[in-house]
């Protein structure tokens, strides 16, 4: 059976029609109009409250765009992924980063989940080795630093979640060393003791360059430091390939497996959080799992209409393919989760940024979205002039916790009334009258006033979906990640484009080994005239 064109669809056309007649909604009267609007459009999952009623949508929209998702075969789609079918047909592998956290996907899976189980059970040993002081140091010392070497899907999400809960730290730190760039080691080894460090290895292919350099880098600088014969007892490797990993010195008892069937920027579930559990402990690592697998059941079982990762990707759908942005900005309102747009760019980009569609044509519709994001409020006063009054539509997504992790009413206050009041001020915006009432307050002249209103005046109606969620702790940041991830699958389906491959990064990756070869031996080689005056400018330097 041919896979969907999306465009193909009764619902793709009748959602264009309906386009012409939503494309200049006025949110301002859509609520005035409509006093059941905010409730109607907005879904409450436990703890967490999804507002969609600021977005350029009606209740006709949201029908339009569930009948699209049942068109191309959601449903089905959402079997196959549960139940482990080789939904990465271009890898001819499964996708099932669910089965490390809960058993959704019933008995086709069941013997995924008791591996990962398995797995996991390896590392929640040797965490609880560590804290306990079982697992120790060449000289009996304790652990009390972890250095994270892995740079993409090996990286990201655990850097991330370390970021997220340091209100949940124990007494172990943990450095992130990804970038192959030397300086970036060095920072790191300035800042760590190695007696007192243990060095996480996290490649699933175990031959990443980045990842490759930068461990032999450090194993070189701590057998310098401390000793060859100390290695075994401050190495470890995560890898789904373990003889590479035998084969770079580390022993088989000091390797935690993971698996082909868990994609690299999906895996920190796996035991590429090794470094999350050793530095918030096993408790909290399984909390995090839970609170996935509670997204898990969500996403299974709810009806599209009241499911957060579908309604979450049909607006992306949305924007994306009939308004035509090309950007969506993710705005956590937590200092906490400074690196989750860092995270979401590779979860997303990486899975969705595809041309060719899974029958092999190239596609002639947007796919994948651009996202971008920092924290808010420090955002406010970095780009959100351009969202306010540039010429571009960047729908947003505003993350916040209701409650905070420390007492601290004033500023929390204060977050939070910034929080509420760019959603409102990017919907209502200021009108004419507005911005002419406001100066004619502030004591203006009529010719100031006339100089300065062009500038003054917000159109408004900037869509802006609010995820206020409870609280932050490892369950609910569980959560929100896995609806991420459910989020980009939704998308995949509907846009018919493999999610679970990133063959547009490899190229980049065999140049970069012929140019390295060309560089080690001085060399300019054969390429492009604006390549060689490169290399030949970085060779008078070097
Ligand atoms: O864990 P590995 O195999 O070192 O890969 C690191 C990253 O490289 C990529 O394959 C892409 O460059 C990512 O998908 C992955 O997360």
């Amino acid at each position: 059976m041919k896979n969907i064109n999306p465009t193909q669809t009764q619902a793709w056309k009748k959602l264009e029609e309906h386009f012409q007649s939503v494309k200049n909604i006025d949110l301002r009267e859509a609520f005035a109009q409509d006093a059941n609007r905010a409730k109607n459009l907005t879904i409450e999952v436990d703890d967490f409250y999804v507002d969609f009623s600021k977005n350029l949508i009606n209740e006709n929209t949201v029908a339009l765009l569930n009948d699209l998702a049942d068109e191309c075969r959601l449903s089905e789609a959402i079997e196959s992924y549960f139940t482990g079918e080789r939904i990465n047909a271009t890898e001819g592998r499964a996708v099932l980063h669910t089965a490390l956290r809960s058993d959704i996907g019933g008995v086709k899976v069941s013997e995924n989940v008791e591996a990962a189980a398995q797995n996991h059970q390896k590392m929640y040993e040797f965490v609880d080795g560590v804290h306990q002081g079982k697992f120790v140091a060449h000289n009996g010392n304790k652990f009390d630093t972890v250095v994270n070497i892995g740079i993409g899907g090996s990286d990201l999400g655990p850097v991330m979640i370390y970021e997220a809960l340091q209100a949940y730290k124990t007494d172990i730190n943990v450095h992130f060393v990804s970038n192959v760039e030397g300086d970036h080691v060095e920072e790191v080894l300035k800042k760590i003791v190695p007696e007192k460090t243990l060095f996480v290895i996290v490649s699933k292919s175990f031959g990443t360059q980045e990842t490759l350099t930068n461990a032999t880098t450090i194993r070189n600088w701590f057998e310098q430091k401390v000793g060859k014969e100390a290695v075994s007892k401050h190495f470890i490797a995560v890898s789904s390939n373990v003889s590479r990993a035998t084969g770079f010195g580390i022993s088989e008892d000091n390797i935690f497996p993971m698996f082909d069937w868990v994609g690299g920027r999906f895996s920190l579930w796996s035991t590429v959080g090794m470094s999350i559990a050793l530095a918030f402990g096993v408790e909290n690592f399984k909390k995090l799992l839970a609170g996935a697998a509670s997204m898990d059941k969500h996403f299974k079982e709810a009806p599209f209409e009241k499911n957060l990762p579908v309604q979450l990707a049909l607006m992306t759908i949305w924007y994306n393919n009939y308004f035509k942005a090309e950007s969506e900005a993710v705005l956590p309102y937590s200092q906490y989760l400074h690196r989750l747009p860092a995270y979401l760019q590779q979860a997303i980009m990486e899975s969705n940024g595809k041309s060719v569609d899974r029958n092999g044509d190239l596609v002639d519709y947007q796919t994948g979205n651009i996202v971008w994001g920092e924290p808010g409020t420090n955002a406010q006063h970095a780009f959100f002039q351009l969202i306010h009054q540039g010429t571009k539509l960047i729908p947003a997504h505003f993350i916040a916790f209701a409650k905070a992790k420390y007492h601290q009413p004033d500023h929390h206050n204060k977050l939070m009334a910034n929080f509420f009041a760019q959603t409102e001020a990017l919907m209502n915006g200021k009108s004419v009258k507005e911005a002419s009432a406001d100066m004619v307050q502030a004591g203006k002249s009529d010719a100031e006033i006339e100089k300065l209103l062009p500038f003054k005046v917000f159109e408004g109606n900037n869509p802006t979906t609010t995820i206020l969620i409870d609280e932050l702790t490892p369950e609910s940041l569980g959560k929100l990640v896995a609806m991420y991830e459910h989020k980009i699958f939704v998308e995949g389906v509907i846009w018919n484009v493999y999610s679970y491959d990133q063959w547009g990064v490899e190229l980049g990756k065999v140049l970069a080994d012929q140019i390295l070869s060309d560089i080690e031996k001085k060399d300019t080689g054969t390429h492009d005239a604006s390549t060689t005056n490169l290399l030949r400018r970085f060779y008078k330097l070097n």
